[in-house]
């Protein structure tokens, strides 16, 4: 597995596997969380070990139960999970301490590889008060890496300038719909990776039509096509699927490369 090496020094998997409707019944974001690890384990079977949970996923246990079913060592995994940027969770040092502490015993695990603020709120001297209370968890070893997803430029060269330990990654959405080309470009010139969310949908499905003549030509399917052109730009990509092919398909796209032409057409779309 191709890996990033964050701005904490810890290498970060390139591919991992979405979450936010697993272990939920009906598949749905919404739905009641019913323990159940089926898509984890299949995902895990593929190989993915790189996963992304929230708190507002609901689903923390459920990872750290497929993780520990799994049998496989933890070193082996990179878990990413998100404290909500709402003041319920950031409203003091206390909230945001208990919020680790209960994504460590969710998770059942002593440390979180990678633990991001789901999104930015409006006042950034608030916004960095609490990250410097998940400055002291990182310092403390509780968490490898710490980030921020959903930040804009200001809100992510706020941070840079004010904080002591910088942000590791910005998770964003991207994907051909929305690129967000300008906000991962500022990113990766301070050292900030970002990871693409929703990489698979959001977008028109023409696009998927408009993909199939590269997609035949490598024999990989537009999906494919477009987490390649994800991770040869050193994005990162978390596509998630409830089908254990769509799974292992998403997990399969490290044998082709594309062409700049393909690139340049693909950065159009
Ligand atoms: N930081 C943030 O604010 C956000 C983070 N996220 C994270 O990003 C992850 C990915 O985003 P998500 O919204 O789940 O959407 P994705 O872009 O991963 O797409 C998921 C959808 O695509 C389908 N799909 C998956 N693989 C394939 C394939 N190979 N061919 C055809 N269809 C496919 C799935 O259906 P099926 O299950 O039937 O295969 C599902 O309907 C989330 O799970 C979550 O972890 C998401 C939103 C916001
Ligand atoms: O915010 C997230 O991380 C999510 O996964 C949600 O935005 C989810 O994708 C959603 O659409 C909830 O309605």
């Amino acid at each position: 597995m191709k890996t990033i090496k964050l701005n904490s020094g810890y290498l970060m998997p390139v591919l991992g596997t979405g979450t936010n409707t697993f272990g939920k019944e009906g598949n749905r974001y919404d739905g009641k969380i019913n323990m159940d690890t089926t898509e984890l384990a299949s995902s895990i079977e593929v190989g993915y070990r790189m996963i992304d949970t929230a708190i507002s996923y609901r689903n923390e246990a459920v990872v750290g139960k497929a993780v520990k079913e799994s049998g496989i060592d933890r070193s082996e995994f990179f878990l990413v999970s998100k404290i909500p940027g709402q003041p319920a969770y950031m409203k003091d040092e206390a909230s945001i301490d208990a919020a680790v502490m209960a994504s460590l015993e969710a998770l059942q695990t002593d440390y979180i590889d990678l633990y991001l603020i789901h999104h930015p709120w409006d006042n950034l001297a608030e916004m960095l008060a609490a990250w410097k209370v998940l400055e002291k968890h990182a310092e403390a070893g509780r968490i490898n890496s710490i980030g921020v997803s959903n930040f804009n430029e200001e809100q992510l060269a706020y941070l840079l300038d004010k904080g002591t330990i910088p942000p590791a990654v910005n998770q964003v959405e991207s994907h051909p719909g929305k690129w967000n080309d300008a906000i991962i470009a500022f990113g990766m010139e301070q050292g900030v990776f970002a990871t693409s969310w929703g990489p698979l949908s959001r977008f028109d499905d023409s696009i998927k039509a408009k993909l199939e003549p590269i997609a035949n030509k490598y024999h990989k399917t537009w999906a494919q096509v477009l987490l390649q052109y994800q991770i040869d730009r050193d994005v990162m990509v978390i596509p998630k699927s409830h089908d254990a092919k769509r799974q292992a398909q998403n997990f399969d796209v490290f044998d082709f490369t594309l062409t700049e032409d393909e690139k340049a057409f693909i950065k159009k779309l």
